[in-house]
């Protein structure tokens, strides 16, 4: 039996350049793992079946899935002769611009290249990620990285400053291509400071950090859902160093160098959000 671990990600920066003639955005956007973690478990079957067991409402356990997607791509295209139980123990809320159900489908990837010994490189991996999902080729890295193109490709960079992060996930799921499709670019002026967020990485420069977050999703998603602005507001009364929206939403996260800081924004999203975690930047 393997075990994968499948952390969420937050978006640090996250800027859209263009349309592109295929439909998806070029982005420019810096992701980093938060230890916030969905646990998956891959066993070897004796039929050519897939079986995944997830115990949570919302959450497909057939080819909808992006974990059985996965495990279905690695045994197409490597001709595996047994197939996989899959059992997936969710933690990451969904839909909530976390990537949880890419990173479920990294850790399957992981997961199955360790189980039938392939043996494959990451790049690989990373690759055959890339034609089931934009995101999933930076949660077969994890860490923390410059992701362009429509999110695959990649570049590492350092890991962030250790910090406490808040996440607010309000009730209400986003469809990320509804998100996308509303945004209109050339309405949009202001500058993202992808290069400003990149320096506070090299420079492990906390307070560059906090002040060179940005997210061009923010305001699309915002007037679909103001509730995204009312956490945002509440988490700045109660002292969060900064505050943003994560990837298409709807969750907003908080940065706060001190424990003790982070406690009381959490006390103060009670009663306005039922799902709060406070958690540290992993990176
Ligand atoms: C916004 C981001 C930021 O990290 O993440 P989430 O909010 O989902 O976490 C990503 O760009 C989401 O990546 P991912 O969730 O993998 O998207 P995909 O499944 O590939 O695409 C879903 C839909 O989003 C739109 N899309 C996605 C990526 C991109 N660069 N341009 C787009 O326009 C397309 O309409 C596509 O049909
Ligand atoms: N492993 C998975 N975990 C959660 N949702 C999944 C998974 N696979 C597919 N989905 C579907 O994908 C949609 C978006 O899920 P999720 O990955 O949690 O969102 P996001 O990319 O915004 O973080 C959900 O509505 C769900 O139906």
């Amino acid at each position: 039996m393997i075990y994968e671990n499948a952390p969420a990600k937050i978006n640090l920066t996250l800027d859209t350049l263009y349309k592109r003639d295929d439909g998806y955005h070029e982005v420019e956007m810096i992701m980093t793992t938060v230890d916030l973690n969905d646990r998956l478990t891959l066993e070897k079957r004796h039929d050519k079946k897939i079986i995944l067991k997830v115990e949570h409402r919302y959450v497909p356990t057939d080819h909808r899935n992006l974990a059985y997607k996965a495990a279905k791509l690695m045994m197409d295209r490597y001709q595996l002769e047994q197939g996989v139980t899959i059992t997936l123990d969710k933690t990451i809320p969904i839909a909530a611009g976390l990537a949880g159900g890419s990173s479920d489908a990294a850790a399957t990837f992981r997961g199955m290249n360790r189980l039938f010994e392939l043996d494959l490189s990451l790049e690989t991996l990373s690759e055959l990620a890339a034609e089931i999902g934009s995101d999933i080729p930076f949660c077969v890295y994890g860490k923390t990285a410059l992701c362009t193109g429509r999110g695959e490709k990649l570049q590492a960079l350092p890991k962030p400053p250790a910090a406490w992060v808040v996440l607010a996930k309000p009730d209400i799921s986003v469809s990320t291509g509804d998100v996308y499709g509303a945004l209109r670019i050339e309405e949009h002026a202001e500058q993202i400071p992808t290069e400003d967020c990149i320096r506070a990485l090299e420079e492990g420069d906390y307070q560059l950090l906090v002040n060179s977050l940005g997210n061009r999703l923010e305001d699309v998603t915002i007037k679909m859902h103001p509730i995204i602005q009312t956490l945002k507001e509440t988490m700045q009364k109660a002292g969060i160093d900064a505050t943003i929206m994560s990837g298409s939403g709807p969750t907003v996260y908080g940065l706060a160098s001190k424990e003790r800081q982070a406690k009381s924004v959490v006390n103060a999203l009670k009663g306005c959000c039922k799902e709060v975690y406070m958690i540290r930047l992993l990176g």
